[in-house]
């Protein structure tokens, strides 16, 4: 037997990995397996270039839990170790490793984020267990088996063993304070976690299948029962296979594999598959968001080599796309550094920008191909694209070609298709085209139908992000610019060179003002008279884009300088005086009367722009049916 001391300067290398790593115990495992999964792949490519003269067979990894001795095992069937190789690999290369990394992340290891990413390879198993012991036989020729023991300080024992079968034994004598790693649900859950994709079946524990009954079998028959390895994971999973293998139906099914509590069908599904510059496989799934923005459960998962790494997938994947789910699998994203180094890494924003390219490709794709289809899924879609259109300028330039502007009679535009459409109706005598939308077809109802009267087209832009967009697209877009049907009178909103006639003089007029002020006294309106046309509605309450705009804007974070101050909510009272009513109201000598004319006339205003509650409606109601007796 040999006996050494590992080649480290720290003193007792392992209480300080345990010390540092306290947040992320449990990612032991997913490195042993790790290991296990590679000395097999390593097997697997040798025996295949004729390098290793060995059957490949049907490998599998086996985790076994023995709550008596406390000990936790990872077997292999891969290429194992030598007695050298274990000098070399596992005492020298492996612990260096492992000393370079407290050396580095000692000072900052209160950055859980930080130590939460790194993987430590095989001595993460002293995270949990105080004796490893390492039972290995190569796959070479006369290669003796040997066993490795060491309790966690730098000593260790090397010894010949008798093993007769190849590959690796991981046996992790557990901790007192780690006791959970012996318990079966805690391991199958960490492997569902970790290794539900792995490459290489897994065998946790057995189970029994009922064999069907033979033909002719009398009724009685008890059908046979047979116990089989259980393995937990799928080796192949969707998106490791090639898009033409795939129809719809696997999509699904894998969607609902990765989230089993999701009981509704995704809309639709993006295949990545790149190999140059840089290595990358996945699948993301569109599920069915509406305006939901705080998605915070099913996430897009992170694998590296289909092993699971993060559902934290900030910085890598676009931030839109964060609403999406699925997987992304790649070798190439630097795993095991912080996440501010992830978002600086170059390879990272090359991917990320492949993924924000190949989703607006796959858009155009979707649109073309079936415009109905599409149109149909935009409610649940919008949100992502939108959000695209706002955080990402790639994804922006090219969102004329699949981003709808629907209307609210439910026909959807295309950005061009729309200005061609509303150029010639609703541009104003300064040559600029005002694009009507209303963000509640109810709420804003009247509002809708007096554009429409005049021939207009109102866009029913309603996610929480639509301020947002429209400033963008106002600041992109060339002689654009957007109003809510509700932001002043149709005629103010795309004001025309028509000449107004005014029924009532300036002194009239001024008078009206006055007292339409005075009766309405303490309530924030700003009174505006117009002369319009003298069948539209004697008073109408707007309320200024900008203001609104920008109090939109604060909601959903946002609104550039404003964003610190509240906003009042601004209204104006547009009277129009050259309606019969406002005509009334002047002759009218009886100042009482008056009063109530107008504050009937106002609440008339607030009822349709959904402003009447409470008291005051409550008021209103009572007042009117006064008026019927
Ligand atoms: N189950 C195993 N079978 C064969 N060799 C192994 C096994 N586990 C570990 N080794 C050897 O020990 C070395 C060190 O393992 P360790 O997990 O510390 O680092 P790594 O796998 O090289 O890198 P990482 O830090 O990414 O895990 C491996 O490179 C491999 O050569």
């Amino acid at each position: 037997m040999a006996t050494g001391s590992i080649n480290v300067s720290v003193e007792n290398i392992f209480p300080l990995i345990k010390k540092f790593l306290y947040s992320d115990h449990e990612i032991f495992l997913r490195e042993l397996i790790s290991n296990a999964t590679d000395a097999t792949t390593k097997l697997k490519h040798l025996t295949t270039i004729g390098e290793a003269k060995v059957e490949y067979g049907n490998p599998i990894i086996e985790v076994k839990i023995d709550k008596d001795a406390k000990t936790l095992t990872i077997k292999d069937q891969g290429i194992g170790m030598t007695g050298e190789e274990v000098e070399k690999y596992i005492n020298q290369v492996a612990f260096s490793g492992a000393e370079e990394f407290l050396e580095k992340y000692k000072d900052s290891a209160k950055d859980a984020g930080i130590i939460g990413h790194f993987g430590l390879g095989f001595y993460s198993a002293f995270m949990v267990a105080e004796k490893v012991e390492i039972l290995t036989k190569s796959y070479k020729e006369d290669s003796k088996a040997v066993r490795w023991v060491c309790d966690g300080s730098p000593e260790y024992t090397l010894e010949e063993t008798d093993k007769s079968d190849r590959g690796t034994e991981i046996i992790l004598h557990i901790a007192d304070d780690s006791t959970e790693f012996l318990e079966e649900f805690r391991i199958r859950e960490l492997l569902t976690k970790y290794n539900k994709f792995n490459q290489i079946p897994i065998k946790f524990g057995t189970k029994t299948e009922t064999l069907p009954l033979p033909e002719g079998a009398a009724e009685d028959a008890k059908p046979e029962t047979i116990e089989v390895d259980n393995i937990i994971n799928n080796t192949n999973p969707a998106w490791t296979k090639s898009p033409s293998e795939l129809k719809d139906e696997d999509y699904n099914n894998f969607y609902r594999e990765l989230y089993p509590m999701q009981f509704e069908d995704p809309l639709f599904h993006i295949h990545l598959n790149v190999d140059y510059p840089f290595n990358l496989t996945g699948v993301l799934f569109f599920p069915k968001l509406g305006n939901n923005l705080n998605i915070e459960k099913d996430k897009i998962q992170l694998y590296q080599n289909q092993v699971f790494v993060t559902d934290e997938v900030k910085g890598i994947v676009p931030d839109f796309l964060m609403l999406l789910r699925g997987v992304i699998d790649s070798p190439d994203i630097p795993l095991n550094v912080s996440r501010s180094y992830l978002q600086a890494d170059g390879a990272v924003k090359k991917i990320s920008s492949y993924i924000t390219k190949k989703v607006a490709d796959k858009m155009v794709s979707l649109i073309n191909d079936n415009r109905e289809d599409y149109e149909k899924k935009w409610n649940d879609i919008k949100i992502v694209i939108e959000y695209g259109m706002i955080s990402e300028d790639k994804f922006y330039e090219k969102s004329d070609k699949f981003a709808l502007y629907p209307t609210t009679d439910g026909t959807y535009y295309l950005w061009n298709d729309l200005i061609e459409k509303i150029k010639p109706t609703q541009t104003d005598k300064d040559g600029k085209t005002v694009i009507l939308y209303a963000n509640n077809a109810d709420e804003q109802h009247s509002y809708i139908e007096s554009a429409k009267e005049k021939g207009y087209e109102v866009l029913l832009l309603d996610s929480p992000i639509v301020p947002h967009l429209i400033q963008k697209l106002e600041a992109s877009k060339e002689n654009v610019s957007f109003a809510r049907v509700d932001a002043d009178h149709i005629n103010n909103l795309i004001k025309k060179d028509e000449p107004k006639i005014s029924k009532l003089n300036d002194s009239d007029k001024e008078t009206l003002k006055k007292q339409i002020e005075e009766s309405i006294n303490d309530q924030k309106f700003t009174v505006q008279l117009e002369d319009l046309d003298s069948t539209d509605a004697p008073f109408t309450l707007t309320q200024p884009e900008f203001f609104r705009r920008m109090k939109d804007m604060q909601a959903t974070g946002g609104g550039g300088m404003f964003a610190m101050g509240g906003f009042p909510e601004m209204y104006n009272l547009v009277v129009n005086s050259n309606s019969d009513f406002a005509g009334e109201l002047l002759k009218k000598d009886n100042a009482d009367e008056k009063r109530v004319l107008i504050n009937q006339a106002l609440d008339l205003a607030k009822l349709s722009q959904n402003l009447l509650k409470g008291k005051e409606l409550t008021d209103f109601i009572k007042r009117s049916f006064e008026n019927l007796k």
